[in-house]
């Protein structure tokens, strides 16, 4: 079974010290102790169900091909992981903001999120787990930052002015046992950003984390906790010291629904993450960043995520920057 850490543990030079050794190997953990409030995490559950039991077109009106900023729903098959189709159907949200004018590269990623008006409680609920997240995450990043010896306020600022938090509203539903068709429910990938919350409905499976031995561990739901993992960013910072974990969903035949809640804590578009310098006992058991000629890693946040949101959704990026798409994709 993976780790369980307390975040109330974490204000001991122990506890931080275990925090930065499961990050080391293990790189994913289940978080208790984090206070968000249970009611919270239920209510975000029922307006996801709400959602995905909308009628279609109601669900297509948030339809992200019409989001030059990549916000919106997808629907199943709508959404690529390592060139596959995911068997999956979501929503994603960013922050609420203008879009920035004349916008280049990345930037164009800033702007509003799509909302359906079918279903006005989903931005409320949205926005409250926005901010509980956003402290929780906040916390465990100053507490990475100190068991690396680095200062604890040293990512405060890459995060503190426009964080490009992601949110996805996820449902893989249950694939019927006569389809053989695949079992990817999402590919084998890293998260692109800092540090991933996930929120899983209670008894769900089909979730699985690459071990050091290249071997893959199931990461079933645990009661009350969040499922906590590093991004590329992390890895970056740390010169490869901390650990993004590769991690994929299976749904063979006959696999249930599964509904998940990720939220991807980013720092601004435009920040770029701080290197921490590693005391020698560290820098000396770092592994260097992974070099994957498929996936090359940015320290800017936004170049890292233009790279993920445009390879995922091949479809949004030909629609609204089609010169660009067509020299990448063809
Ligand atoms: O749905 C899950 O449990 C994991 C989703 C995930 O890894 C992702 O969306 O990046
Ligand atoms: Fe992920």
């Amino acid at each position: 079974m993976l780790p369980v850490i307390d975040l109330a543990d974490l204000d001991t030079p122990a506890g931080r010290e275990r925090l930065r050794e499961v990050t080391h190997h293990v790189g994913f953990f289940y978080l208790d102790g984090h206070g968000v409030d249970r009611r919270l995490l239920d209510g975000v559950f029922s307006v996801a169900r709400q959602f995905f039991a909308l009628p279609e077109e109601s669900k297509m009106s948030i339809a992200m091909i019409d989001s030059p900023h990549f916000r919106g729903y997808n629907r199943l098959g709508g959404e690529l992981t390592n060139g596959e189709i995911d068997w999956r159907e979501q929503i994603d949200i960013g922050p609420e903001r203008d879009p920035v004018p004349d916008a280049t590269d990345y930037l164009r990623l800033q702007g509003p999120n799509q909302w359906p008006a079918a279903l006005p409680a989903l931005k409320s609920t949205i926005e409250q787990f926005d901010a509980a997240l956003a402290e929780v995450g906040m916390r465990l990043l100053r507490h990475w930052a100190a068991s690396l010896d680095a200062d604890p306020g040293i990512f405060d600022d890459a995060f503190a002015h426009a964080p490009a938090t992601l949110i996805k509203v996820v449902r893989y539903p249950a694939r019927p046992s006569d389809d053989h068709t695949g079992e990817q429910g999402v590919g084998a990938h890293k998260d692109s950003g800092v540090l991933t919350l996930l929120l899983l409905e209670p008894g769900s499976t089909g979730l699985q984390v690459e071990s050091e031995d290249g071997s893959w561990i199931d990461a079933p739901a645990r009661t009350g906790s969040f499922l906590v993992n590093i991004g590329e960013l992390l890895e970056v910072a740390t010169g490869g010291y901390l650990r993004a974990t590769r991690h994929r969903v299976l749904t063979p035949a006959g696999a249930p629904e599964r509904l998940s809640v990720p939220y991807f804590l980013n720092p601004a578009l435009d920040a770029t993450v701080p290197t921490i310098t590693l005391p020698p006992h560290l820098a000396s058991r770092a592994r260097g960043v992974e070099r994957d000629p498929a996936n090359p890693l940015y320290r800017t946040y936004g170049e890292n995520a233009w790279k993920s949101r445009t390879r995922a959704h091949p479809d949004v990026f030909r629609r609204w920057y089609p010169k660009e798409a067509g020299c990448k994709l063809d």
